[in-house]
């Protein structure tokens, strides 16, 4: 891990409002403007490691299922405006004995990543549990984002994805469905998170909210794809 601080760091101006001031980092192999962190969670086996690998590698885990044990991270620097924006991204483990662990590190994270299965249907109904523990230990104003993955398994689907939506809605969260195994969806839901995070970070005070709905719904529209939110 880098040991590295955030770039970031927060000055009061003269008319005692906060102002950001970014400051470029570099080291060998990263350059970033500006760096948050985000946190993956969902129950066990929702696709929550392979979800990170296809967004960080491009690839797909598929084979034989290894749940994470505790948490792992990994960082990934996304373009954002013509900034260099470092998401770095906990990965935790699903399984419930793990729980006391992760906790621990939910107050550190600026968005979280909420996953279930659309193949899975308790995945799906454990979603109000997993924003109750987010209400819990998370801050207050964390990015929250829905996420229904495995949308390729068409099939096996259980859970609409009008269910999602409807959950999303009543909770006032942004949703979309994804697939780490094609790789739907998966760019815009980090690359939406880096934005609000960034827009958070550096907004100045006549500048227009970022509106991270619209955002998903424009970026969806262009791709020509079919309804993922
Ligand atoms: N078809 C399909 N399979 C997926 C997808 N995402 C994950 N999987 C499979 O689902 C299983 C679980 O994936 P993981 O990413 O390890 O699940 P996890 O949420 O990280 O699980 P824990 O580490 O136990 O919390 C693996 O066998 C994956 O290959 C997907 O989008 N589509």
């Amino acid at each position: 891990m880098s040991t590295r601080k955030a770039s970031l760091t927060d000055k009061q101006t003269k008319n005692g409002t906060s102002k950001y001031v970014l400051e470029r980092c570099a080291s060998i192999n990263e350059y970033y403007d500006i760096a948050f962190k985000v946190m993956m969670l969902g129950d066990s086996a929702v696709g929550k490691t392979c979800l990170l690998v296809r967004f960080k590698d491009g690839a797909f885990l598929g084979g034989n299922f290894i749940a994470t044990v505790g948490i792992d991270f990994r960082n990934k620097v996304v373009d954002v405006d013509n900034l260099k924006v470092k998401l770095q991204i906990w990965d935790t483990a699903g399984q419930e004995r793990f729980r006391s662990v992760t906790h621990a590190y939910y107050r550190d994270a600026q968005a979280l990543l909420l996953l279930y299965d659309i193949t899975n249907k308790p995945s799906f109904d454990n979603i109000r549990a997993w924003l109750s523990e987010i209400h819990d230990y998370a801050q207050k104003d964390a990015v929250i984002m829905l996420l229904g993955n495995k949308s390729d398994m068409a099939a096996e689907r259980v859970v609409k994805m009008e269910e999602g939506e409807k959950l999303a809605k009543e909770y006032g969260v942004p949703f979309m469905e994804t697939s780490a195994k094609t790789g739907v969806n998966v760019e815009l839901a980090f690359l939406a998170i880096a934005k609000e995070l960034k827009h958070r970070a550096t907004q100045q005070p006549n500048e227009p909210k970022f509106q991270i709905h619209d955002y998903i719904d424009s970026q969806k529209h262009k791709s020509g794809c079919c309804g993922h939110m």
